[in-house]
Formats: C-alpha cells, structure tokens, sequence
C-alpha cells in the first residue's frame, strides 16, 4: 500500500484509531478499529484501500475547488464538502421535514424512501446495496449484515435522531463506518412531552376526554376522576442526561419537586442547580412519587424497570417513559396497573412500535400511551434534519460528524 501510513498507539490495547495516509493530491483519514494487540492488517488494507479510492475522487474535487477560490470565485463550506461528496449515492430512508434534503441533492445522488410505512428488511438491503451513506430512522435495524450487504464504499450512517440503539456501533466501527445523531435539538421538545405525559397519566387526561366524546358525561361528580399532584411530591429521573436534566428542570423549577435520580457520572452541576440527590435505582422507585426514565437503551438498561424494580414502587406513583420501550418490563408493568400497584403510567414508547390496539397497555385506562412523538414538534425535526444532514454530508468527504458517535 504505498503512501499509506497507518498509526496505531502502542500503549491502547483497544480502542479506535484514526489511521492517515498521503496520496500525490493530499491528505486523508480513516477511522478503523484495533482490537487487542492485533490490527487485522488485511482487513484493514481493505477498508483502508476502499476508504481512499472514494476519498482521492472527492481530493481531485478539492483541488478544483481551491483552484476556483484562488481566482477570486468564493466557496462556502456546503459547496467545498459538497464538491468532495459530488458522485456518492446516499439513501435516506424516509422523508424528512425542513430544507435540507435540496442541500444534499446538490452534492450528491439521493434516494429518499417515498412511504410513510419504513421499508421492510428485505426492501432496506435492496436499497441499500452500492451506497456511500445512508440517512437513517430509528425504526431502521443497521447491523454488520446489512452494512455488509450495503458494500465496503459505504462510509457513513446519518442516525435521524439522538438515540442509536438501532445501529451496532461496534460492527459500523469494525468496517471503518462512522456513525451520526441528532442530539441537544430535541431535548425540549422531548422533557415538555415527558411532562405532558405525567400530568396526562396523573389526571387521567385521555379517558376523561374520551367520556366528552362518547357522550359519557353525565354530571360533575365529587369522587369522579381523582388524580395526583405533583406539587412538592418526589420526582425521580432515571438517567440524568440532557432529556433527564430537561425535564427535572420544569418539574424542579414549575412545581417545587424534590429531585432524586440515577446517573453514572457525577452531576454535581444539577445538584447546584436544582437541589437534586444522587441514589441508586432501589431508593429513586422506593422514595419516588413521579418516576420518569430517560437513559439510553443498551444491553445494560434493557429491563431495566422489571417486576421487581415496579414492585418498589410506591402504588400512588406515576411511570413516566420517553426513553425506549424495552427499557420497561411491559408484561410486568400490565400486571401492575391492573392491580393498582401504581397509580398509572405515560408512555411515548413501546415494544414493539405500533404496539397493537389490542395490547393490555392500549387497553389500560391507568396507562396513557403516545406513537413515539417526543421530538415531534417543527423546530425540534427541522433542526435534526439540518444535523443530520451535516453529518451525511460530512460523513462522505472523510470529514468530522457535526454529531459522532463513534
Ligand atoms: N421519545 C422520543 O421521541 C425521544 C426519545 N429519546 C430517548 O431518550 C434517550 C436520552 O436522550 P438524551 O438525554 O439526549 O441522551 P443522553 O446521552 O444525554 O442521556 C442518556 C443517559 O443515559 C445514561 N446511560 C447510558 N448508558 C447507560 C447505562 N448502560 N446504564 C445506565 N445509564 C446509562 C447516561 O448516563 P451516564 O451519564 O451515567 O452515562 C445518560 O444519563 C435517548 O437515548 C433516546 O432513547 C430521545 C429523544 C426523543
Ligand atoms: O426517539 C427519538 C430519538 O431521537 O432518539
């Protein structure tokens, strides 16, 4: 591999390694993974080679473009990636709202899914089969299968929302894929329907409302449709990231909660702000009369609300979840609605997503249960198409992700 130069850390024994190399028109980078003390050097030739055939194409660009803006002809940051992008077939996997779409037909070839109803698994691995990036729903299962069936060119995935757990980050990093969300922009949106959420599970919004439309209401009643406050009551958030700290802030600063939560790392910032007290899950369910979850969904946060964690809660609290569906037990949290042992619960997500209108959660009157809208508001979609747009774009010119994670 001549003008390939490739360094790797001694001193890590695991970890990803940004790899450079030089050709006669300049300079690229690649991300490739290293695994122990072995580099897997003919997997890594490949990924190396094919990353630089795509990447010269988009230098020679480059050099065009320089060449222009050496003539006095001025080149904005779109134009110039654009120019390195030019040529590269992308699909994206649904529509989405906002302007940014015509950005990237000009800098490249763009297949948008036409249906509402996202493409079954066999239509994503027809569609995706020769692509360079791939702008993705969270809806959409990205695996090594299907980065392999997408081919060795593929060089990003674009994730249109902040959690990633749909995406196996680990196989993307091992093809030398990087991968992209939409984080901060919808965090607002997100905490104001947390909050919606419990207030709607706390006073029984829906079936109330219902009782209006069906012609079901007869008279105001004294004892009819008593809910919980959360005036000075306990609030406990599970996962003290953006969307946690967000929604701790309205309840915190709206309603005079007291704040516990979990977290990993340490949030000496919210304590300052907000008063809040760090405890393990056990003391949050068991001293919480408003629990709402906000961590990420991986192998470890996966049930993480089961039967026994339900069992400790108190049976006048309310289960809030705009996080991922798996992370709660559903089985678990059926039989504790149905015998009172909460209060009630408002969930934007679900196992699996539609959840049949004939689950027990659906059926439930202590249970309300939104189709995955948190960030379903237009600034909040907007901004995230811009983002994730931003980092295809990116992505392909072997650039930094505006948003990365890997
Ligand atoms: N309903 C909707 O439409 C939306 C849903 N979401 C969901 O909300 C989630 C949170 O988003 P956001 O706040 O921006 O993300 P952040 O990354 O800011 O927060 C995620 C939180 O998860 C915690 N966490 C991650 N892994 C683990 C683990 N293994 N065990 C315990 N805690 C863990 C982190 O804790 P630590 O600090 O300790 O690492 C952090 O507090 C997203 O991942 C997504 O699933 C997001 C947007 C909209
Ligand atoms: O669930 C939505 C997200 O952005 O994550």
């Amino acid at each position: 591999m001549e003008g390939v130069g490739i360094r790797f850390p001694e001193s890590v024994s695991a970890q990803s390694v940004r790899s450079t190399w030089h050709t006669s028109s300049g300079k690229g980078a690649v991300s490739v993974r290293r695994s122990g003390t072995l580099c897997f050097a003919d997997e890594l030739h490949r990924i190396i080679f094919r990353k630089r055939e795509a990447l010269v194409a988009g230098q020679r660009s480059i050099m065009s473009v320089s060449e222009k803006a050496a003539k006095g002809n001025r080149v904005d940051e779109t134009s110039r990636l654009g120019m390195e992008t030019m040529k590269h077939s992308v699909l994206v996997t649904r529509q989405i709202p906002g302007e940014s779409l015509k950005r990237l037909r000009e800098v490249c070839e763009v297949e948008v899914w036409p249906e509402a109803i996202p493409p079954s698994r066999e239509e994503l691995c027809r569609l995706v089969k020769g692509r360079h990036g791939l702008l993705t729903m969270l809806s959409d299962r990205i695996d090594g299968e299907l980065m392999d069936v997408a081919g060795e060119q593929l060089c990003v995935v674009s994730n249109y929302a902040v959690g990633f757990n749909n995406i196996d980050v680990d196989a993307a990093k091992t093809r030398g894929v990087v991968v992209g969300n939409t984080p901060d922009v919808l965090t607002d949106a997100t905490a104001d329907l947390a909050v919606s959420l419990l207030f709607a599970a706390s006073r029984h919004v829906l079936p109330a409302g219902n009782q209006v439309r069906e012609g079901e209401w007869k008279t105001w009643e004294p004892t009819g449709w008593l809910g919980v406050e959360p005036s000075d009551k306990t609030l406990g958030i599970v996962g003290m990231g953006r969307i946690g700290k967000a929604t701790a802030k309205r309840l915190v600063g709206g309603w005079g909660m007291n704040l516990l939560y979990t977290s990993r790392s340490d949030q000496g910032d919210v304590e300052k702000e907000l008063g809040g007290r760090r405890v393990e899950l056990d003391t949050l369910l068991a001293e919480s009369d408003f629990v709402s979850v906000h961590v990420a969904l991986t192998d470890e946060t996966r049930n993480l609300i089961d039967a026994d964690a339900i069992g400790k809660m108190k049976s006048t609290s309310v289960l809030v979840n705009t996080a991922r569906g798996e992370i709660v037990d559903q089985d678990a949290l059926v039989d504790a609605l149905n015998r009172r042992a909460i209060f009630a619960a408002g969930l934007d997500v679900t196992t699996p997503e539609p959840l049949p209108a004939d689950h027990a959660l659906v059926k439930s009157p202590h249970c309300v249960i939104l189709p995955h809208i948190g960030s379903a508001t237009h600034t909040s979609r907007n901004a995230m198409s811009e983002i994730a747009v931003d980092n295809l774009i990116a992505g392909l010119a072997g650039k930094p992700l505006r948003c990365s994670v890997t």
